[in-house]
Parts: structure tokens; sequence; C-alpha cells
């Protein structure tokens, strides 16, 4: 399998807050990567500088390298909207925008300049459909994003960014706010999502990144203390931080 994402001695200040320490990953094209560790190790950030969503707080600092499919999305000349559309992202709490169930799946492509309605009509079929979202709302697509339950919410929020064709989905938390009945919903939604998209999953949930993911990263103070196959990393970890965090004895 090929590296789709490779980061290279990756740094990165909130003012003078060291916040990521020396990061080098690679993570391989349609795969399933779960980011974990205690509150405040730089999960989030790390997943945010992926699709430069940190580029929206000022006074912050990169140095290092982050390379999607080939490309430095840091530099020079990089259309970070572009970046975007290839580099999608679900977030914690379902966010749709206030508007129909069909334009928050649409809503990518027409700010992407697609007016083909059958085109649109049909890529938003298939994002529901991917979503395992479709046979829920295929009789109430003109209704608002709003009237839908917080799990279906998330499933649309999933549709939304999948519309655009991204290679990369990139998730933060997004089960924590869900319902057990929809939490799983998700994690299946994951194994289904994995053979067309690589998939990043900060999660802070154990048994969630065991179910889902193929490899695991465990962070600690702004630093990947171990990184590798799930099994390895919940089995037989070879860090002693990472052993007392998987077992409970701290975080
Ligand atoms: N916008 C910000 N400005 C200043 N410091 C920040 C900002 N966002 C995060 N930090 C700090 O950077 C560190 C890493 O935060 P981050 O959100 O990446 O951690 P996390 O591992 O995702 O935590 P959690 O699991 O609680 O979401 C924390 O110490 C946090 O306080």
């Amino acid at each position: 399998m090929k590296n789709i994402i490779e980061t290279r001695d990756v740094n990165f200040w909130y003012g003078d807050f060291h916040a990521l320490k020396n990061i080098s990953m690679d993570i391989e094209e349609k795969s399933v990567v779960a980011f974990i560790g205690p509150s405040g190790c730089g999960k989030s950030t790390f997943l945010r500088l992926l699709n430069r969503m940190n580029d929206l707080i000022p006074d912050t600092r990169l140095t290092g390298s982050v390379q999607i499919n080939g490309q430095d999305i840091y530099g020079k000349g990089v259309n970070v909207d572009e970046l975007r559309k290839d580099v999608g992202m679900v977030f914690q709490r379902p966010n749709p925008f206030p508007k129909s169930i069909f334009e928050n799946v649409a809503y990518g492509l027409r700010v992407n300049g697609v007016t083909d309605t059958q085109f649109i009509r049909q890529r938003v079929e298939e994002s529901l459909r991917g979503a395992a979202l479709w046979d829920e709302v295929k009789d109430k697509l003109k209704e608002s994003a709003y009237a839908l339950s917080g799990g279906q919410q998330q499933r649309l929020c999933i549709a939304r960014a999948m519309a655009v064709s991204p290679s990369v989905l990139l998730m933060d938390e997004p089960a924590s706010a869900l319902d057990p009945i929809s939490t799983t919903k998700v994690e299946e939604l994951i194994h289904e999502l994995k053979h067309d998209y690589t998939i990043v999953i900060v999660t802070h949930n154990m048994q969630q990144a065991a179910r889902v993911s193929d490899k695991t990263a465990f962070f600690y103070m702004g630093q990947m203390v171990e990184y590798g196959d799930t099994k390895t990393i919940f089995i037989s970890p070879k860090k002693e931080q990472t052993q007392n965090y998987i077992t409970g004895r701290f975080g």
C-alpha cells in the first residue's frame, strides 16, 4: 500500500506553547488510523494540521513538512479550498447547515460551481447511500436537516464531506456526542468507507479505536510516543507510557 500522508518533523506552537514535537508519521492509503491519548496531548491539533484548519488560529507556527498525495500542503501556491475538498473533515458535534437534507449534501458541489442538476442529484444519492442514510431520508430530502436525530445529522455531515469526492476524511471524535446505537452505525460506516477513503480519527474511546482502526498512534504531551498496528498497540505496546495509558493507569 502506498502512503497517502507523510509528515516529517512536525512542530507546532500556539504562541509560545509548543503543542506538537517532531511528529513524523506515514499513513497508508485506504486505511483507518486512530489517534489516542489523554486530553490536551495534541491529537486534534495534529489532525487539524492535515487540512490546514489551524491556519485560522492567529499567532501559531509550524515547522516540518506535511505531504498529502505527494504534495507539500503548506507549500507555495497550494489552494486551501482545493485541499479541504480533498481532505474533508467531520467534527465532534454534528454541524449541518440550516438547509434541507438535500442541500446540505449538494452544498459542496454548488460552491464548487457544479450546476448540472442531474449530476448533483446522483451525487447526493450516492453520498447518502455511502453514509448509510439514504433509506432513512429518501422520502424527506426537502425537510430541514435539523429535523434529523443527532446520529442521523452526523451521518449527514459524513455524506456532505463525501459528496465532493475527497481522498481523506478527518474525524474528530465523530461519535462522542452520539448514543450507543448511532455510535455503532458510525463505526460500521467507517468500516465501509475505508474501501474508498483514508480515514484519520481522533477518539477518547479506546474500545472504539481498537474496533475501527488498522493503526493507532498514542500521543502524550505533544509527542507521538508510539505508532503501530492497532493490535500491537493494544496487546503488546513497546513503550511503558502506552501500556500505562491503555490499561487506564493514567489519562
Ligand atoms: N486555539 C488554541 N490556542 C492555544 N492553545 C491551544 C489551542 N488549541 C489547543 N491548544 C492547546 O494545545 C494543546 C493540545 O490541544 P489539542 O486540542 O490538540 O489536544 P487533544 O489531545 O485533542 O485534547 P482533547 O482530547 O481534550 O480534545 C492543549 O494544551 C491545548 O490547551
